[in-house]
């Protein structure tokens, strides 16, 4: 008789015929940033998760790379005061956002730091692009915006930049800006198929970043799209992306391998805040073992084809496997 069983019989066996393994070198752990350098605040909606201000997002770091993280993807908390319509404070470098991640790659040259580009957390209006006085968001208007927010990143020593803004041509446009200035070293990780999800309320809790009217449909993708992740891709690859995310994970798993079927290029996956809301609420109702289904949600993630995933498990996993 075929036993597929016998490939089971014990642990050594089971290492040996493992396919896929997690690791903190595929990690990168997103980190809210406060103004006030002493803050830490917990995220109402992301228990274990917390808004740290500089003091504290050193140590977090820090912590982190001990553990063998290295990848950080740093987005800012920024008060309704700074906020604007042109989203100005995205692209000020006397921001206390910029001047902190100066300072955190000052102090961890080694670590790999990433930042958002998207208008959002500094817009009066929560939408990702500039909107109209109908309410439509502005595609080319917005390129302009984006280019000097990456700019102004790059020139805080940032090693990615991370346009999740689903503007069409922002990362040809993002590229050019950061070669004609220089920063031919800076790498793009496109957010390339972010679809329109539901997953992402969490993480506009913490910024206090959700659209005051409207949605995101018209510029984030359909989530019952596959195909359209391909037109995404092409576009990425043709613009200079280094990498190519899909996000959310979990529910998008069919994407993720799309992509890494069809392309050369490393291809991230974004496990987002409602996937670790709800696991975490799930875990503290006791309803679920947050460490167990931590590990088979991430492997599930790297099983799909992602070579990388951003995830808030990263210290939790970092800490249950080492
Ligand atoms: N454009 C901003 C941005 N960058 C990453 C996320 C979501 C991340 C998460 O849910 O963890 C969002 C939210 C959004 O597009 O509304
Ligand atoms: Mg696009």
């Amino acid at each position: 008789m075929i036993r597929p069983r016998r490939n089971r019989k014990s642990a050594a066996i089971r290492a040996l015929v493992e396919e896929t393994k997690v690791t903190t070198d595929d990690l990168i752990f997103p980190l809210f940033l406060l103004e006030d350098p002493k803050g830490k605040v917990e995220v109402n909606s992301m228990p274990g998760i917390y808004r740290l201000g500089l003091d504290h997002m050193l140590t977090e770091v820090e912590k982190c790379l001990n553990l063998g993280i290295r990848g950080f993807d740093i987005f800012p908390v920024v008060d309704e005061r700074h906020k604007d319509k042109m989203a100005t404070k995205s692209h000020d470098s006397n921001f206390f956002y910029i001047k902190a991640l100066k300072e955190v790659k000052k102090r961890f040259p080694e670590a790999c730091i990433m930042t958002d580009v998207a208008m959002d957390p500094y817009s009066t209006d929560g939408h990702d692009g500039m909107v109209d006085e109908n309410g439509k968001i502005l595609n080319d208007e917005t390129l302009e915006v984006l280019g000097k927010m990456a700019l102004t990143q790059a020139e805080a020593g940032i090693d990615i930049i991370g346009p999740s803004d689903m503007m069409d041509g922002r990362v040809g446009y993002i590229r050019d800006v950061l070669d004609e200035n220089g920063f031919t070293e800076v790498s793009i990780m496109s957010y390339t198929a972010k679809y329109a999800s539901a997953y992402y309320g969490p993480f506009r809790d913490a910024l206090d970043s959700a659209p005051k009217s409207g949605d995101k449909k018209t510029y984030q993708m359909n989530p019952a799209n596959q195909r359209e992740a391909l037109i995404e891709a092409d576009l990425d690859v043709s613009e200079g992306a280094d990498f190519l995310m899909v996000k959310p994970a979990l529910a998008y798993l069919d994407v993720i391998k799309l992509l890494k079927d069809n392309y050369d290029l490393p291809i991230a996956a974004y496990n987002v805040s409602g996937e670790y809301a709800m696991v975490a609420a799930a875990a503290e109702k006791g309803w679920l073992d947050k460490t167990a289904i931590m590990k088979e949600m991430l492997l599930s993630i790297k099983r799909a084809g992602a070579d990388i995933i951003l995830t808030y498990f990263a210290r939790d996993f970092a800490e249950a496997t080492r």
